[in-house]
């Protein structure tokens, strides 16, 4: 038996906040749990000043985790809750300015595709609709910013480290039509990633404006599950056109997908709209189609929030066996109506003039 989200939270209640007292659930520093088939994960958001003074609590959260029964993997990673210091720049790198979002040098848009929890489909959405939209002979760019596990390299196919012949800029990688980099191409393959919140920041600005994006009409961003850090930064950072969040028809989905919707508001980033994702189960035998999670709860919930619905995207077993075989459905099957979906949500980004 997996281990339940709430005997992950009452392990973590026993451990102390060694910076303001009180346990580290209840000071609110635990953000984006995710809790799926004994994999745990989640954020210690902090005060950056305080990082070094935090380690043991992340280390006893961690060992307290492992020991219980029915936990396979524990991924936490500390992000800073303030702004973070400079990024420890590559060589002779130019330090980065000061003042508010800039654009990136021959980026038209940016694109963020967010999510209110992990496991919903945002980097199934993030990698089809690169693809698609590179079909439709738009030059794309696709940033993987999910720090809890990069899965955009292993989606499009791609491997091996990014160069960086002059020491200042980092080259990109491409594969269908798509130009990616990823945090999981800074990493050794199977490391486990740990991001202490000022070297997340760091990379994710190098990221930004130290890759060699080149001419692209639109560089989507897709980032980690939940409201933190690095959505933030995102956005301070550079100039973030739009935001596409991805729900499921699961109300706790829904109520994660408000979370995600009110915090762009408060970032005055605006909302493109809601893509529901597994919206309706299609036999991969018969073609029956049928509505796992209800019908309509993403539309009466866009409706409430004021933001249209842009795509519904079927679960159907070839989105996740193509996506893990390294050619988005997009790309392996252009054809097939669960293709269609995505293609559809990319001519309808490109007819509103947003992508
Ligand atoms: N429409 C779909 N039909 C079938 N499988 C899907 C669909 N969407 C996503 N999946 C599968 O669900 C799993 C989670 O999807 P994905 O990794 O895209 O989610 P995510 O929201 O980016 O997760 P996280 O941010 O937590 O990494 C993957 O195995 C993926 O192949």
């Amino acid at each position: 038996m997996s281990v339940t989200r709430e005997t992950v939270l009452e392990t973590l209640r026993t451990v102390e906040n060694p910076v303001g007292g009180g346990d580290i659930v209840s000071s609110g520093m635990v953000r984006a749990l995710t809790v799926d088939d004994g994999n745990v994960r989640f954020v210690l958001e902090i005060d950056p000043a305080r990082a070094k003074a935090m380690e043991p609590a992340r280390d006893a959260a961690e060992a307290a985790l492992k020991a219980l029964p029915g936990v396979a993997a524990v991924s936490v990673v500390m992000t800073a809750h303030s702004a973070a210091p400079d990024p420890p720049d590559l060589k002779g790198a130019a330090k980065p300015k000061p003042q508010g979002p800039e654009k990136i040098p021959g980026v038209d848009r940016i694109v963020a595709i967010a999510s209110g929890k992990g496991g919903v489909g945002k980097s199934t959405v993030s990698a089809n609709l690169a693809t698609a939209l590179a079909a439709e002979g738009r030059r794309v760019g696709l940033l993987d910013a999910d720090v809890y596990g990069p899965s955009q390299p292993r989606m499009l196919g791609v491997s091996g480290r990014p160069a960086s012949p002059d020491g200042k800029t980092i080259l990109p990688l491409r594969n269908h039509g798509v130009t990616l980099m990823s945090l999981g191409l800074m990493t050794q393959e199977d490391e486990a990633v740990v991001w202490r919140g000022p070297m997340l920041m760091g990379a994710l600005q190098q990221m930004l404006f130290q890759v060699q994006w080149g001419a692209l009409d639109i560089l989507i961003v897709d980032l980690p599950p939940g409201t933190g850090d690095v959505q933030m930064t995102l956005s301070q950072k550079a100039q973030v056109d739009g935001a596409i969040v991805v729900s499921t028809p699961q109300d706790i989905a829904l109520l994660d997908a408000r979370k995600a919707i009110d915090m762009f508001n408060k970032l005055g980033t605006p909302i493109l709209g809601l893509v529901e994702n597994m919206s309706v189960h299609v036999c991969s035998n018969c073609g029956h189609r049928e509505h796992t999670f209800g019908e309509g709860g993403v539309t009466r919930e866009a409706e409430k929030l004021g933001v249209p619905v842009l795509a519904e995207i079927p679960l159907h077993v070839e989105i996740r066996t193509s996506g893990d075989g390294g050619a988005p459905v997009v790309v392996s099957s252009p054809t097939s109506p669960q293709a269609s979906a995505f293609r559809d949500l990319a001519r309808t980004l490109i007819a509103e003039g947003t992508a």
